[in-house]
């Protein structure tokens, strides 16, 4: 048997979850539960079936368990072909079940095992033979983490089920004694205003945090709770493949399945016990947005400033001081080229040949092409050449934002961070043409726009086509990315359109800053003998 498939780092995609589990018909627990729980928390979720009930809000009326060959068959289908970066065990129904997973688990040997070991359902009907608990124990101990409630931690250790906390607690820490494993006490069960939950570690080892710490949560007033330990298994199970951090895995996986919990009442599910609401935290009109349109919307108030700067109407009415124009073009010549050596290595990340030359193109292009108006302007205006000078507070602090972005960020979030310069550069273009257009502003003494080559390159109708090409990688490389890279994504990409609204204005703030300074040096001149 081949050993299961070693798992890219987390993090870096959406980590593979399986649930191996029953399933419920109603949809609120087993194996159901497991899917939407997983993939409400970030994961690609894959789901093996243990046992059938045939159950609803309010009961189990029959349970069907599969021959187990059948089972080893489902398992080693799925660890044959995919990279697991967890796998959560839910129902198993019987000795012979559980013995197989444990099997398949010596055999495969995922790295992540969360064992929420059910035993009786939230209505109370059996969901494990009595024999099978010595099997589940065996199981149990090859699990990283173990999530009983009260009634199972009690049948684990052989007790009463705890009456209390403290007695709840002492359990637990006897349970993870005795397999060797991390356990989650949960205090749902347990009469109180508070639920809380408590993570006891295992054996210790690196980055094992060395007491029990508890995870206080709200009790949330509902009869909603079919289905709340597979939901919470699975987002553990889920939080850990993201976060690599157990205590963090918990508290996140508590904070949505209160959330869910609480949002239990905008379905409609059944007569009884009733289902909590998975999908509570995704408005859906967000996750299925484009990021351009997503990133578009919000840096609206950047463009605004952008739009509102005297570079853009000194631009449009030729009343730029060429002293500021020149000073722009020498911070952008000097930008340009940290900004080519980033689209290359933009170009290098590229996953596909197509957009590997979009960005060598582009590298390439705002070297000679953009660069062509720097030369001529720099050496006729200002007596200077392109790339020459220091560059500004502004320039400095972009340029690092883009190489910073280029050494650690991924593919998606990169192509993030370059757009701005292409889009609001077309936006800026456009703007600006139309405004000349429109309005009839002035020319120059020669009855040409001072600005006109600028305007031409940027209204361009071949960067405008840049420009959408650039806006539809980033839309691709935004479907294919985890919830982690998209938030990644549109940070880069806001930064970006700041620096880009203060690049345009570096040149007047400059000169205020210099002026400010002489005022103040005038003034206290003034004061000296
Ligand atoms: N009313 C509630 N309000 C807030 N949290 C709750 C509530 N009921 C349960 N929980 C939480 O839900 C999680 C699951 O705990 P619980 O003890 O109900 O599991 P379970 O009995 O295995 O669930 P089930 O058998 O219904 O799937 C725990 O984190 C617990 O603290
Ligand atoms: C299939 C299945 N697994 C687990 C539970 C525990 O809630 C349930 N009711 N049904």
């Amino acid at each position: 048997m081949e050993a299961a498939r070693t798992s890219r780092s987390a993090g870096s995609r959406i980590p593979n979850i399986l649930s191996v589990a029953g399933s419920d018909p109603s949809g609120g627990a087993g194996i159901q539960a497991d899917i939407k729980s997983i993939s409400a928390n970030g994961g690609y979720a894959l789901a093996v079936v243990t046992a059938l009930t045939a159950q609803n809000t309010l009961g189990v009326t029959g349970v069907h368990t599969p021959p187990v060959e059948f089972l080893r068959r489902q398992l080693d289908a799925v660890s044959d072909d995919v990279a697991l970066d967890a796998v959560k065990i839910g129902m198993l129904g019987s000795a012979d079940v559980a013995r197989c997973v444990a099997q398949w688990l010596d055999d495969v040997l995922p790295a992540v095992v969360v064992l929420d070991p059910v035993m009786v359902a939230t209505s109370g009907a059996r969901l494990l033979d009595d024999d099978a608990v010595r099997a589940v124990v065996d199981l149990a101990a090859r699990a990283s983490l173990v999530t009983p409630n009260i009634a199972e931690l009690a049948v684990l250790v052989g007790a009463e089920p705890a009456a209390s906390w403290p007695e709840a607690l002492h359990q637990g820490e006897v349970l993870a004694a005795l397999l060797g494993t991390r356990v989650l006490v949960k205090g749902g069960h347990l009469p109180g205003e508070r639920c809380p939950d408590a993570l006891i570690p295992g054996p210790q080892g690196p980055g094992e945090p060395e007491q029990t710490v508890v995870v206080d949560g709200r009790r949330v007033d509902t009869e909603n709770a079919h289905g709340t330990g597979c939901s919470l298994s699975s987002a553990i199970a889920t939080r850990y493949a993201v976060t690599s951090d157990w205590l963090e895995a918990v508290r996140e996986a508590k904070f949505w399945l209160e959330g869910a919990l609480e949002s239990s009442c905008s379905l409609d599910v059944g007569r009884g016990s009733g289902p909590v609401h998975h999908f509570h935290s995704m408005p859906e009109s967000r996750h299925h947005q484009l990021f351009t349109d997503l990133a578009w919307r919000d840096t609206a108030a950047v463009r605004r400033d952008i739009l509102g700067l005297p570079f853009v109407a000194g631009l449009t009415d030729g009343s730029l001081r060429p002293a500021d124009f020149s000073y722009y073009l020498q911070q952008d010549a000097l930008y340009l080229r940290e900004y080519s050596g980033v689209l290359a290595r933009t170009a290098a990340l590229a996953p596909a040949d197509d957009e590997r030359l979009f960005w060598l193109r582009a590298a390439t292009s705002c070297l000679e092409t953009e660069a062509e108006l720097h030369r001529t302007w720099l050496t006729r205006e200002a007596g200077t050449r392109f790339g020459e000078g220091s560059a500004d507070p502004v320039t400095r602090a972009y340029c690092d934002h883009l190489t910073a972005t280029a050494a650690r960020g991924s593919y998606a979030e990169l192509v993030a961070a370059v757009l701005p310069c292409f889009w609001l550069y077309a936006m800026v273009g456009d703007y600006v043409q139309e405004q000349v257009r429109d309005e009839g502003v002035e020319r120059g003494p020669d009855g040409v726009h001072p600005y006109a080559q600028w305007i031409a390159t940027y209204a361009d109708p071949g960067f405008a086509e840049a420009t959408a090409q650039a806006k539809r990688v980033a839309d691709r490389a935004h479907r294919c990315a985890s919830p982690t890279e998209r938030d990644a994504m549109l940070r880069a990409f806001h930064w970006s359109s700041v620096y880009e609204r203060d690049f345009f204005d570096a040149a007047r703030s400059s000169r205020m800053q210099a002026g400010s300074l002489q005022a103040a040096d005038l003034r206290e001149g003034a004061v000296l003998p």
